[in-house]
């Protein structure tokens, strides 16, 4: 059975807010009121005595579409629709529609491509935008829009609105696959999905631009890559999955790229693949990841 069927009256239930007791039996309560059959639950308490609490449930419930609306009210009858607890009811059928911004650098977005063609992302790539023309030919290879929008110095406000332009209302998801332009706060705000983006150095360290020289010029006997979610502060954002690698005084900074490269597409395919299967939970300026197959 094909991964997309599997996932056909499979839902998906994301919870998080302020602890107290009761909330898992009225999660539990409230699904089997409405016939959903649990198939698995991971759950986070910040602190026993009282503090933020996290949950991903997935459950089975036939003919899920038609009952969505009621499970949802049964879900707020029982969670009630105070701020401190706020729930998300996610179709696990339903693909995460995403754009994937890159620059020059093709190891990141063609992982990607290769991933989603073999039906191991719950993501469909409606576009690539680049702001250089190389990767055109490769990304038409998939059979997927490319668009080529130019980010001039000074102008760079002209290129977001095209971008912009493209993306609203077309993508639940914005992925930086080497994308080597900072994005306004305005665009994010505006965009107003998710953005990750994969950043070559295991941050805090090496933030911005040149980490490899930097690593080399330090002597680092670790190098990794840090995907997270963006925000306006460069490579700031919440820390979704991070991974290193040995590095030595033998390892130039071109030995240090083309080995970094590797963890690179790993660190991002594990982090977007995580968060399109709903196991990523933001919590301020941290996640909560109820991790999946590695
Ligand atoms: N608002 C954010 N935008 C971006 C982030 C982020 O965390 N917040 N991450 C970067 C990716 N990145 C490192 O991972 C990075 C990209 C670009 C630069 C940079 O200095 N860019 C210059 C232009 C460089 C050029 O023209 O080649 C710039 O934008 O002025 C540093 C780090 C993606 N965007």
């Amino acid at each position: 059975m094909s991964q997309q069927n599997q996932r056909h009256d499979l839902g998906r239930l994301v919870v998080r807010g302020a602890d107290r007791p009761g909330i898992v039996a009225s999660v539990s309560s409230a699904l089997a009121e409405q016939g959903a059959n649990i198939v698995s639950l991971d759950q986070h308490s910040s602190d026993p005595a009282g503090g933020r609490f996290f949950q991903r449930t997935e459950f089975h419930l036939p003919d899920l579409s038609l009952r969505f609306g009621e499970l949802e009210e049964a879900l707020t009858q029982r969670l009630g629709t105070e701020q401190e607890l706020e729930f998300e009811l996610i179709e696990a059928k339903r693909n995460k529609r995403a754009a994937v911004f890159v620059s020059r650098k093709d190891h990141c977005l063609l992982d990607l491509l290769w991933r989603q063609r073999r039906g191991e992302l719950a993501m469909t790539i409606a576009m690539v935008v680049s702001n250089h023309p190389e990767l055109g030919d490769a990304v038409r290879g998939f059979g997927i829009p490319f668009f080529c929008v130019p980010v001039e110095k000074g102008r760079k406000d002209a290129a977001e609105k095209d971008q912009m332009n493209l993306l609203k209302g077309n993508v639940d998801l914005l992925v930086l696959a080497r994308y080597m332009q900072i994005l306004s706060g305005g665009f994010l705000d505006e965009l107003g999905v998710p953005v990750i983006n994969i950043h070559h150095s295991f941050l805090p360290a090496f933030t911005g631009a040149g980490p490899y020289e930097r690593a080399k010029e330090r002597g680092v006997k670790l190098i990794g890559a840090t995907s997270h979610y963006v925000t306006e502060d460069l490579d700031e954002g919440p820390i979704i999955e991070q991974d290193v690698i040995r590095a030595s005084h033998r390892d130039s900074v071109e030995d240090l790229q083309r080995r970094g490269a590797d963890v690179e597409r790993i660190v991002l395919s594990r982090a977007v693949a995580w968060h399109c299967d709903d196991r990523v939970v933001r919590n301020g300026s941290t996640t909560v990841v109820f991790e999946g197959p590695r």
